[in-house]
């Protein structure tokens, strides 16, 4: 198997993309350690399917939005699954809303969580796998919305461009080490974050005619993209984005 042995901690790990990736690693030999906010039936039934999969699995609930967290993660599932070999850092959240009304507190809150969680949460995995000596992979999951905007999203875009940036300078601070860094770059994916926004018939109609692939994207989808870029297979891969759209950003006519 691709990770065999293998510990990969994943952020956001209790429901959507997050919850996929967890669940695929786990069926690829690794063990599994997962943060989330929240939703403990969610973070439940992740630790049930990586446990089915025979590997170990534990789970450590807290705000990314603390850079407190990102070093009790880290030190846990240390601990727990004997060091730290791949990191995801996949929490993030959208909530939908006009430009010239924002709230200041969404905007800041969008990039606590998003932005400067994603730092946190990538500095403490990074520090481990550097003290280990082993190298290890660095994904974040960025998004389509790194590279085109969105009327709703104008606190959400511009902090999946910075997770993008920070995959390309961390690729370049940690490559001596072996660590390897790269963005996972999701179209439109189905899960809880834009159950609302798809809601919207005539929405989902526009998302879904964009994508070449004919369909919206499910949490499964990333999986397969997330192990290739944890795995040796991509062993020569850093400083990369990787869309993972059904084909949706080339798609202009
Ligand atoms: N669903 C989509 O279409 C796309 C999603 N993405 C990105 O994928 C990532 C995952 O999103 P989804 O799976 O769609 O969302 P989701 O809402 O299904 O899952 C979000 C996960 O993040 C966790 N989380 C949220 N806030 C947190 C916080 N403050 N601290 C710790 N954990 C927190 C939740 O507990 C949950 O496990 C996000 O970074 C999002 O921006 C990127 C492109 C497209
Ligand atoms: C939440 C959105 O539906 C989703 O998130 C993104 O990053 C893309 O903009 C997707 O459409």
């Amino acid at each position: 198997m691709l990770l065999d042995g293998r510990s990969v901690l994943v952020t956001g790990g209790s429901a959507g993309i997050g919850q996929a990736i967890a669940i695929g690693a786990a069926r690829q030999g690794a063990n599994v350690a997962i943060n989330y906010h929240g939703d403990d039936e969610g973070a439940e039934h992740t630790l049930d399917q990586v446990r089915q999969a025979g590997s170990k699995g534990i789970a450590v609930k807290g705000d990314v939005a603390d850079p407190k967290t990102a070093e009790e993660f880290v030190s846990t599932a240390t601990k727990a699954l004997g060091g730290v070999d791949v990191f995801v850092s996949n929490a993030g959240i959208c909530p939908f809303h006009a430009f010239l009304d924002m709230p200041q507190e969404t905007v800041e809150r969008t990039v606590q969580v998003n932005l400067l969680g994603a730092y946190y949460m990538v500095q403490a995995g990074a520090r481990q796998m550097v003290e280990q000596g082993r190298g290890g992979s660095i994904i974040a999951v960025s998004s389509i919305s790194a590279l085109v905007g969105g009327e709703f999203q104008t606190h959400y875009t511009p902090t999946k461009a910075g997770v993008l940036s920070l995959m390309q300078s961390t690729a370049i601070a940690l490559g001596k080490h072996q660590i390897r860094c790269n963005a996972l770059l999701p179209g439109t994916i189905e899960t809880d974050i834009n159950r609302d926004d798809l809601s919207d018939p005539e929405k989902r109609k526009y998302m879904e005619a964009r994508t070449p692939l004919g369909r919206l994207g499910e949490p499964e989808d990333l999986a397969g993209p997330a192990i290739f870029l944890a795995s040796d297979m991509a062993r020569y891969v850093t400083g990369a984005a990787l869309l993972v759209d059904g084909g949706m950003y080339v798609n202009l006519q």
